[in-house]
């Protein structure tokens, strides 16, 4: 224009050039636009393909898999990580396919217009990539830092929720505080220091383009001091040059974004990566739908590759049995029933349903023909009626039908919503009777010839128990039913009674049968008989008898531990309560008649761990009857429990009057300690 136009102040190539110029602009404007919707739309499709591709791979995992990975770590890859590829892919991609573009074009302008002046400049541009390139290390790291405190922090906020109530009961807000606060100061700290890597890697370009200007100017300054290039010639080249500067400047300002959609693209890739390690048989086969027989052979399974948890189990159940695991805590049964409901493969052995390997049955089949019951029973955030029909196609009158069964269909229909009653909080506005008995109706309604039950009453009053207990009995011969349970009385009329321990099948019979032999059944019986609770699980008994068992009570005559069974009072205890504390002064002695406490010991390192496990019939604590010594433990409920107590000075009371009593503990303490 300048030379061409201005110069020779020639209209008519002026009017030309600006018409030109219009044109240009005009379709620049509707080419973007244009190419706006388009890559937007194809950026939009290719981060919807990968949510659904994540969820679906999600869905198909494993258990391994959900317990590596927790709720936060998931939750910030869908949202933080997806996001982040969702901005590289929606703006960063098309941004830099329009700077990349321009880059080029203006290249081969400038070099058309004056090459040496462009290849000077092109030597000069390395510096606009040499300090981001320097940086990217500690950006990358920066990065990945600050995506993981994210994820410990989403966790913490997943645990507050979800543990609310247990964190109030237990007065827990300060230690959850003061957890939250060292992650946001992390966050905090990995966030400052995000944030300067990548102004650093954005500033830099920027510098380098001014010294990348001043190279342009001193050079063309040269040229055209030796009538190498024309006035106009340099301001065309100097104009296209800044456009292609900025649009290099701003290809190198992409980098940090580019870091952190690659770190996240990473984290969504080692998800997609990851082979449940339960596999769908390539041809898997149907069930019949008769009521199916069960064989393990020989099943060895652990949970890691190093220890094994069962060992060589072979059992065979018959069709329309009830058949139940029973054995002492950590012995395996909950492993095996897991092991039947393929939520893992074994080790070595196998396993089989009306003689099919378990692994060549198709999941589908498997579920339709069986459901497991556990106590944590989830419900969904949805109505009464949703939770119970799911997609299991049932009718309005086979819902009530299996809620009748499951005894809570008047308790439904008493509340104001009925069936459409909205179910908040998973479940937690309920109590844990009406969750199970709810989802005992919910497997009811999908009508399962095969029924596995993983301890469904145990954290159920005793009159709810007795009603699952009588459901069951009425469900004998129309399913086979699987039943873990560590309370002998719910399956005293069990089919078939195996008894677990350490991993391996040690006794298998009726209850009949397995108390005749002196054996472990018999042992667990003896310890968990004697206690009478009432129905609504508030007051407890304890027998004579029972009382003689108590090592330090062995030889007491009758009329004396009547005595002392009157000294025991019913003590309640909610999940997650500690009934004793590490440290504290110990004056009382417990006896569990129902639920289950982990014995937990403080680390020099402040951290806890959990050194054993009581249930029904386990005592503790009769040092306490002697001497005040602080506890060296502390005892937690992991469910609603029942403990009868007693106190020192109500022990001691009757000591005084009978010293045969302290003689008789102090000989059972010295035997323990020694
Ligand atoms: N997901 C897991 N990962 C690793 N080890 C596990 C896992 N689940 C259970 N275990 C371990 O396997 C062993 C057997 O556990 P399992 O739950 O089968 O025993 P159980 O007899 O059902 O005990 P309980 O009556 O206390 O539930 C225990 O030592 C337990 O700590």
């Amino acid at each position: 224009m300048v030379d061409e136009a201005f110069t020779p102040k020639n209209l008519h190539n002026f009017a030309i050039i600006l018409i030109v110029l219009l044109c240009s602009g005009f379709l620049n404007i509707c080419a973007s636009i244009g190419g706006e919707y388009a890559l937007g739309n194809l950026g939009g499709q290719i981060v919807k393909k990968l949510r659904i591709q994540l969820f679906t791979h999600l869905q198909k995992q494993s258990l391994p898999f959900h317990q590596k990975y927790r709720v936060g770590d998931l939750v910030t890859r869908f949202s933080t990580d997806m996001s982040s590829v969702e901005r590289v892919v929606r703006i960063a991609f098309p941004f830099f396919l329009r700077e990349a573009l321009s880059v080029l074009l203006g290249l081969i302008l400038l070099f058309s217009i004056e090459w040496k002046l462009t290849l000077a400049m092109l030597a000069g541009s390395t510096l606009m990539f040499i300090g981001p390139r320097l940086l990217q290390g500690r950006a990358e790291t920066a990065n990945v830092n600050y995506k993981e405190s994210q994820e410990r922090f989403t966790n913490t906020i997943d645990e507050m929720v979800k543990g609310h109530k247990t964190i109030k009961s237990l007065h827990l807000q300060a230690r959850f505080e003061e957890r939250a606060r060292k992650q946001v100061h992390e966050l905090f700290t990995f966030g400052l220091k995000l944030q300067l890597a990548g102004s650093m890697m954005e500033r830099l370009p920027l510098i380098s383009l001014l010294v990348l200007n001043g190279i342009m100017i001193g050079f063309g300054g040269y040229l055209i001091f030796h009538d190498m290039m024309s006035i106009g010639g340099f301001m065309a080249f100097f104009t296209l040059f800044l456009s292609v500067g900025q649009s290099g400047s701003n290809l190198a300002s992409l980098i940090p974004s580019l870091i952190d959609s690659s770190t996240s693209f990473q984290r969504i890739r080692e998800i997609l990566d990851h082979q449940p390690s339960v596999l769908e048989d390539a041809h898997p086969l149907e069930l019949p739908s008769s009521l199916p027989s069960i064989r393990m052979d020989e099943v060895t399974f652990g949970y890691s590759e190093e220890a094994n948890q069962l060992h060589n189990v072979s059992l065979q159940i018959a069709p329309g049995s009830y058949v139940a695991f029973i054995g002492p805590s950590g012995s395996g049964k909950s492993t095996a029933l897991q092991l039947l409901s393929r939520f893992y493969d074994p080790k070595m052995g196998a396993i089989s349903i009306d003689d099919y390997d378990m692994r060549a049955i198709s999941e589908a089949s498997l579920r339709k023909q069986s459901t497991l019951i556990t106590q944590d029973t989830f419900l969904f955030n949805t109505t009464i009626r949703d939770n119970l029909l799911l997609d299991s196609g049932a009718s309005e009158n086979e819902m009530i039908e299996a809620a009748k069964q499951a005894n809570i269909h008047d308790t439904i229909v008493s509340w104001p919503g009925g069936y459409d009653t909205q179910v908040h909080h998973e479940g937690g506005s309920l109590s844990g009777g009406e969750r199970q008995r709810l989802s005992i109706a919910r497997a009811l309604l999908r009508k399962p010839k095969l029924l596995l039950l993983d301890e469904v009453t145990s954290a159920l009053d005793p009159a709810t128990e007795a009603d699952i207990n009588q459901l069951i009995d009425r469900m004998r011969s129309e399913k086979t039913i699987v039943a873990v349970t560590h309370r002998l009385s719910s399956v005293m009329n069990a089919d078939c009674i195996h008894v677990f321990q350490d991993g391996r099948i040690v006794d298998s019979g009726t209850h009949q049968e397995l108390l005749h032999k002196n054996s472990l059944y018999r042992s667990l019986w003896d310890k968990q008989y004697g206690f009478n609770l009432s129905l609504d699980g508030l007051y407890a008994t304890v027998d004579m008898d029972r009382l003689a068992k108590l090592p330090f009570l062995e030889g007491i005559a009758l009329p004396l531990l009547k005595n002392i069974a009157t000294l025991f009072t019913t003590e309640t205890c909610k999940e997650g309560e500690s009934i004793v504390s590490e440290g504290d002064e110990g004056n009382k002695f417990y006896i569990i008649v129902r639920g289950k406490f982990e014995i937990i010991k403080r680390m020099p390192d402040g951290g806890e761990r959990r050194v054993a496990v009581l249930q029904d019939g386990d005592h503790f604590g009769e040092i306490a009857l002697l001497h005040n010594v602080p506890r060296n433990a502390t005892v937690r409920a992991t469910g609603a429990s029942v403990l009868l107590s007693v106190r020192q000075d109500a022990f001691h009371r009757l000591m005084a009057d009978y010293p045969q009593i302290r003689q008789s503990l102090e000989h059972t303490l010295q035997k323990r300690i020694g």
